[in-house]
């Protein structure tokens, strides 16, 4: 069977979400089931950020408008003049104000034939591969998808083509390489049209978290991951702060929208805004961080101060307030340094509930979008989470403790009592997210250890163990904090949430899923 001078029977066809897309049988070009989580997210993700900032939300289009007639006429092409040949095949028509959108490490065309099906926006999508047999791949699958007036092939390195392409109008861009984005930022930071929605995978997790490559970790990110029980979001707060340290050498700032991690790699949704101004905040949204490895406290230090004044303009100021001693006053352990990492905000939360909004009420057909229910879960938790950085695991501090382990449930309900905030993560299974000083949190643990235990006697513990210098000092002076065990507003809240299903990990369909090597 063949379809034009398509050999149907060299490919196997695999469906998502709207697309067809044929795989050489021979399997040079594989197709990963699993990153079928990212491509549904990242539909519905552009789809919030048009709905929210770019033409699908009525002041941006009264703006764009404006600066329609302000320019006159634009149908034509404006590119740099030695670019004019390059840009031939991918003509970007400024009639029509759409979402033009680059995937510039595209494989097979998957991903840009989605966004080419699946955005109702869409201007043009470019398939952009360094491979000249990928791009023969996203021709042909672009020729069987029916798709060529949207999705245009481009074979070319990825750095290259964004340098040429920055009068195109590219308001998206799709990083999706194999380990980490890193070398393609500042050509991206250049490319993307202001408002622009960046969307970038790292998949190198063994650099950005765990304990093996914190020289690699530093010369990719520009900073060292905290090790423990927080790694995953240092990572992601990692790869922030390098994209906003590139954005900032051009004047332009970033948001990030929505900051997962997920399975073997990290996804990060940010919007780039040029804003001479703003950029002088970044200093005082980056931290570094001196952590315990042994007890789990993480004491953060913003690099910059921005100081707002009466009557005055804002000032910027270095940070001298460094708080904490040569060794852990709760372990006595020593610190180790992280970062200099991000330090702001990692999600918008009307970002992610649009996009919430759009799973539910657009992606009705399971079959076509398979991730549905994982996109519901993984995104209502980070919904959820309170902006304070990082989480601490009870198992960790339970063992450390040698206690049982401490429930959820209880510990949100001493941690509310007291008036503090909290939440889970998406990030790890089972771990708290607190704005209560860790002094608050060793003190409810202490309660709880005698709570259960009421004959416990500190002197049947050795003198240098972790458990015995917690118990020979009190960490919290003030003689009205209480701690107290009843469940309040905080704990039902968790509790709630705890009872969505969260599909942390995607069941999965083949037999050795994962990341996989590059072919
Ligand atoms: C992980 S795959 C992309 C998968 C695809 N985004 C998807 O969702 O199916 C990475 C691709 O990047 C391409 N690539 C690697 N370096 C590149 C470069 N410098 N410029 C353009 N493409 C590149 C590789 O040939 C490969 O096809
Ligand atoms: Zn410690």
């Amino acid at each position: 069977m063949t379809s034009d001078s398509i050999n149907l029977d060299d490919y196997n066809i695999i469906t998502e979400g709207k697309a067809n897309i044929l795989f050489p049988k021979e399997n040079k070009v594989f197709y990963n089931p699993v990153q079928q989580f990212n491509r549904d997210l990242s539909v519905a993700a552009i789809r919030a950020w048009d709905e929210l900032y770019n033409l699908s939300n009525k002041k941006a289009k009264g703006k764009a408008n404006k600066n329609k007639k302000k320019n006159g006429k634009r149908n034509e092409n404006k590119t740099d003049n030695n670019d004019k040949e390059n840009s031939k095949p991918l003509v970007i028509d400024n009639n029509r104000p759409r979402i033009n959108i680059l995937e510039a490490l595209s494989a097979t065309g998957l991903r840009a034939i989605r966004y080419g099906k699946e955005i109702p926006n869409v201007g043009i999508v470019i398939a952009n591969d360094l491979l000249p047999n990928a791009v023969k791949l996203i021709e042909k699958n672009i020729k069987y998808n029916k798709i060529g007036d949207i999705v245009k092939p481009n074979l070319g390195d990825a750095n290259e083509f964004m340098y040429k392409s920055k009068n195109k109008k590219i308001n998206v861009i799709d990083l999706d390489p194999y380990g980490t984005a890193a070398p393609f930022i500042d050509a991206a930071i250049n490319c993307i049209e202001d408002n622009g929605l960046l969307l970038v995978t790292c998949t190198d997790l063994a650099v950005l978290a765990g304990n093996s490559y914190p020289e690699k970790c530093f010369s990719l990110y520009g900073g060292t991951n905290i090790r423990g029980d927080s790694t995953h979001e240092s990572a992601l707060r990692l790869v922030i702060n390098m994209i906003a340290n590139t954005a900032s050498k051009y004047g332009k700032i970033i948001e990030p929208l929505l900051s997962l991690s997920i399975d073997f790699y990290v996804r990060i949704f940010i919007k780039v805004k040029r804003s001479p101004i703003l950029v002088k905040d970044l200093a005082s949204k980056t931290m570094v961080c001196y952590y315990c490895k042994r007890c789990g406290v993480i004491h953060k230090e913003y690099l910059g101060r921005r100081v707002e004044r009466e009557n005055k303009p804002v000032k910027y100021t270095v940070n001298s307030r460094i708080r904490i001693g040569d060794e852990c006053n709760f372990c006595g352990n020593e610190f180790i340094i992280a970062g200099p990492m991000w330090g702001d905000k990692i999600h918008d939360k009307e970002f992610v509930e649009r996009v919430l909004k759009i799973n539910r009420e657009e992606f009705q057909d399971e079959k076509v979008y398979g991730t549905k229910k994982r996109i519901e879960g993984m995104l209502t938790l980070a919904k959820n989470e309170i902006e304070e950085a990082f989480y601490f695991s009870p198992a960790t501090l339970s063992s450390l403790l040698r206690t049982p382990l401490a429930p959820l449930n209880d510990l949100f309900a001493a941690i509310g009592n007291l008036k503090y905030d909290g939440s889970l993560t998406h990030a790890q299974a089972s771990s708290i997210k607190t704005n209560a000083p860790w002094e608050i949190i060793i003190e409810i643990f202490k309660d709880f250890i005698i709570k259960k235990n009421p004959d416990f006697n500190i002197n049947k513990y050795e003198k240098d163990s972790v458990i015995f210098k917690i118990f020979s000092q009190s960490f919290i002076q003030d003689e009205k904090i209480k701690i107290t065990w009843e469940r309040n507003e905080l704990s039902d809240r968790i509790s709630k949430l705890r009872k969505v299903k969260i599909v942390r990990y995607q069941q999965n369909p083949t037999k050795n899923w994962g990341p996989k090597a590059k072919p």
